[in-house]
């Protein structure tokens, strides 16, 4: 039988080809403006959570959907380039890849447009098949498709032993029944707020948010950008707040992808959760400034 020798993580998620344009600012009604530059970019929470994870380590395979069209195939090479098994992920004819475009100005300041594709279309039947949970230990999930998949996910997770950690992001109202299924919820400042946690400003208020959130979760973490993390009721480690690291920063897009797969790699290779969560903050900033 095949024991695989790395930790397993599953990650079921959105996998979008990412336009990514520099202009001197983004076009006003009616406007065409001229760029300077732009570039191809492999993206979706889920693919870039599990190409964190995969980095950090763990053995991922991921459940999702492609169209039948050139930049599902880029998308398809670019998980493989990075280990991630990806032979679960639909090719769906007749159907456009996931897609976004992010147009980002001279200030720094991005506004970008999502167009979700086949990822609406991910199938439940690979949720079924033993082989997919075969030694996994964690599932990872954002919102980025159907709320059913997610559940579907989460249930069949659960029915194997695996743990759930839920990245709601972007921002959706939670189903009741996922809310019950996730084992650690990870949120952003806006995402916290939108659930019902408390606004984060600092590292101080991202810690009463995430206590706020735990009546309702078992494990939550807040990250809050450049003011670092908070979690509350983890395991043991009931309440921890760790500022980000000081780094020079190049882009701060996919910080919380990175630190979403680096957490989850860290848990399921044994570190306890505060450790998972210092490798993850650290993770994090390498992201920031280039360097992962
Ligand atoms: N400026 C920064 N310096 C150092 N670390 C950072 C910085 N910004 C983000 N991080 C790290 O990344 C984590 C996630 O950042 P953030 O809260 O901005 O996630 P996010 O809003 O989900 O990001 P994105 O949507 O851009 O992927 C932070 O908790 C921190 O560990």
């Amino acid at each position: 039988m095949h024991r695989p020798e790395k930790p397993v993580v599953v990650v079921v998620g959105s996998l979008h080809y990412d336009v990514m344009i520099d202009a001197p600012h983004r076009p006003h009604k009616g406007e065409t403006v001229t760029g300077y530059a732009w570039s191809p970019k492999f993206g979706g929470k889920g693919g870039n959570q599990a190409v964190s994870a995969a980095r950090s380590g763990t053995e991922v395979r991921m459940v999702g959907a492609v169209g039948d069209d050139e930049f599902g195939r880029f998308l398809l090479a670019a998980l493989e380039a990075s280990s991630v098994d990806g032979t679960r992920i639909m090719r769906m004819a007749g159907m456009g890849s996931g897609m976004s475009v992010a147009i980002t100005d001279t200030d720094g300041d991005y506004g970008a447009v999502i167009v979700s594709g086949a990822n609406l279309h991910v199938d439940t039947v690979p949720l079924a098949e033993p082989s997919l949970w075969h030694h996994a230990k964690a599932l990872i999930l954002q919102n980025e498709i159907p709320d059913a998949v997610n559940l579907a996910a989460a249930r069949a997770a659960k029915a194997a032993g695996v743990f759930v950690c839920l990245n709601a992001a972007p921002f959706r109202p939670l189903p009741d029944e996922l809310a019950t299924l996730v084992d650690i919820l990870v949120v952003n400042a806006f995402e916290a707020e939108a659930l019902g946690g408390l606004p984060v400003t600092d590292l101080p208020s991202a810690a009463e948010s995430a206590r706020a959130l735990a009546i309702r979760f078992s494990c939550v973490v807040v990250t809050a950008g450049g003011e670092g993390v908070a979690a509350a009721e983890c395991a043991n480690d009931a309440r921890i707040a760790l500022p980000a690291r000081p780094v020079e920063i190049v882009s701060t897009h996919g910080a919380g992808d990175s630190f979403v797969g680096a957490l989850v790699a860290a848990l399921v290779s044994g570190s306890s959760f505060a450790e998972s969560l210092a490798e993850a903050n650290e993770i994090a900033a390498r992201h920031v400034s280039g360097l992962r």
